[in-house]
């Protein structure tokens, strides 16, 4: 394929035909968005024994959406008619997939990757791909049920010239997403500091209140304002693909400093705690302040919106009379800046290069305590003064250290384990979680700057 115009405004005979290798959630909605900017070609598959199943479900859901989609059975098959092929499939397998199709590779084509991790896929793009295709990899720094307007993408311009680069953006104009042009190396560097270590939080989390056995927001207690982020977080993260988080963890190279870093942290501020030094806890929570905090967040209008407005997206009934909220000693936090401080990570700078929806509400919670020296002071005191959240504490320690564990030892089954037996703890909320958590995500978003 040499240079040419890239629109789907073309006639059908002159555009590039586009091919979709895995048809998961990725895949299907970057499937959809193709087709609805009026693509005329686009050649998909999953694998060989999902193809009836997949011809069924594009009829049967969405049958008006999807013109110009062929079903094919294999991805040689879609490889060889593509003359630019999008890779969506699991991390861990990437390198047995492009193993098998890319010697199928049409002569002159665009690959492309949607892996959450790059280290992989540079590997097996290098090894199998033939010297004659040119590499242009992606990733949609968002989940499927995000919009893609406005959200990152990533562009990977590996091995090929502007013009292979182009025609990549060209390609996915259609989803206004903002371009983020980096190497594979730094996005596996970015994403470690952005997603890896965040999602450690949240998993923690999740794991902390399974071991309590209680859905916190049904226990009667104050879950407003920035508790219902962290809930709805934690939940969507569960609601996912156990796979994307471990391929995103385990695979790269860089995540395990991060999240080993965050179990650490965790483990030494919890030690302050039960020793009764709050001299100390307190110097450690301001000095990490000064470092993370100190000059981006004054300038910056707050990320998240009040408090008030948050707690509409409560999960569970609203009392009659509004609790009010205890104080917290807010460990899961205290140890992110503590973490981000250690590792000399800016996130406001991943902010406005590279920020999922996920990792900005993060930072957006961190900054609404670390904002406010009394909120922070509060959270302190409470820390080694009030011994009714010790348990929960330990718990939370006792999860970070686990999943750093399990991530160290790059065990994709042990994760897979412990992923899906909280996931199934928390299983029948996710419905209500993905709704709601829909909605507040859609509000925070609307309302950045
Ligand atoms: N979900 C998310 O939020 C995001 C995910 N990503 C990345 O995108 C990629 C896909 O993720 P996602 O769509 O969520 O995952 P899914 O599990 O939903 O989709 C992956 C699909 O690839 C299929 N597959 C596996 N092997 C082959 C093969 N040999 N030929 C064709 N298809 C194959 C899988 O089949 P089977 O299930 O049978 O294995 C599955 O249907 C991952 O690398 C992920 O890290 C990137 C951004 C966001
Ligand atoms: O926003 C997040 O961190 C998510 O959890 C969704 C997600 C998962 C994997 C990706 O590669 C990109 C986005």
């Amino acid at each position: 394929m040499a240079s040419y115009e890239v629109s789907p405004s073309i006639p059908p005979e002159k555009q590039p035909s586009i091919g979709l290798i895995g048809m998961g959630e990725m895949g299907r909605m970057y499937c959809r968005r193709f087709s609805s900017a009026g693509w005329a070609h686009i050649y998909v598959c999953d694998r060989p024994e999902n193809f009836e199943k997949l011809q069924a479900d594009l009829k049967g859901t969405i049958p008006t959406d999807l013109s110009g989609v062929t079903v094919l059975p294999d991805g040689h098959l879609v490889s060889r008619l593509s003359d630019i092929i999008i890779y969506s499939v699991e991390a861990e397998y990437i390198d047995s997939v492009v193993a098998d199709y890319g010697q199928s590779t049409k002569v002159g084509a665009i690959v492309a990757g949607q892996t959450s991790v790059k280290s992989p896929e540079k590997l097996a793009f290098e090894k199998y791909l033939p010297n004659d295709v040119h590499i242009v990899s992606c990733h949609s720094l968002h989940g499927p049920s995000v919009s893609t307007e406005g959200q990152p993408l990533v562009l990977i311009q590996h091995r090929a010239p502007d013009w292979a680069l182009h025609v990549m953006e060209d390609l996915l104009a259609s989803f206004r997403s903002r371009y983020v042009y980096l190497t594979y190396e730094e996005h596996d560097i970015v994403t470690a500091n952005t997603q890896a270590v965040t999602h450690a939080a949240f998993l923690s989390m999740g794991t902390a209140w399974h071991c309590s056995m209680s859905y916190p927001w049904e226990m009667g207690q104050y879950v407003g304002g920035i508790e219902t982020v962290k809930v709805n977080i934690m939940l969507r993260i569960y609601a996912n693909k156990w796979h994307v988080y471990a391929g995103l963890a385990i695979l790269n190279p860089s995540a395990r400093i991060q999240i080993d870093q965050y179990a650490q942290s965790v483990t030494e501020q919890f030690k302050l705690m039960i020793t009764g030094d709050e001299a100390g806890l307190r110097k450690r929570v301001y000095d990490a302040k000064e470092i993370v905090f100190a000059s981006s967040a004054q300038q910056r209008p707050p990320i998240l919106l009040s408090e008030e407005i948050l707690d509409r997206f409560s999960l569970g009934s609203r009392p009659q009379t509004p609790i009010r909220p205890r104080a917290n000693s807010h460990l899961s936090l205290l140890a992110m800046v503590d973490c981000w401080a250690a590792l000399r990570i800016r996130p406001y700078e991943h902010l406005d290069l590279a920020a999922t929806p996920i990792f900005r509400m993060w930072i957006g919670v961190a900054e609404y305590l670390f904002r406010s020296n009394e909120r922070l002071d509060a959270a302190v005191q409470a820390a080694v003064n009030d011994v009714s959240h010790r348990s929960d504490d330990l718990e939370f320690v006792v999860a970070a250290r686990g999943w750093s564990q399990c991530v160290s030892f790059g065990n994709f089954d042990l994760y897979r384990e412990r992923f899906t037996h909280t996931a199934k703890f928390f299983e029948s909320r996710f419905a209500e979680a993905n709704r709601v958590g829909s909605q507040m995500i859609k509000a925070i978003l609307e309302a950045a700057p």
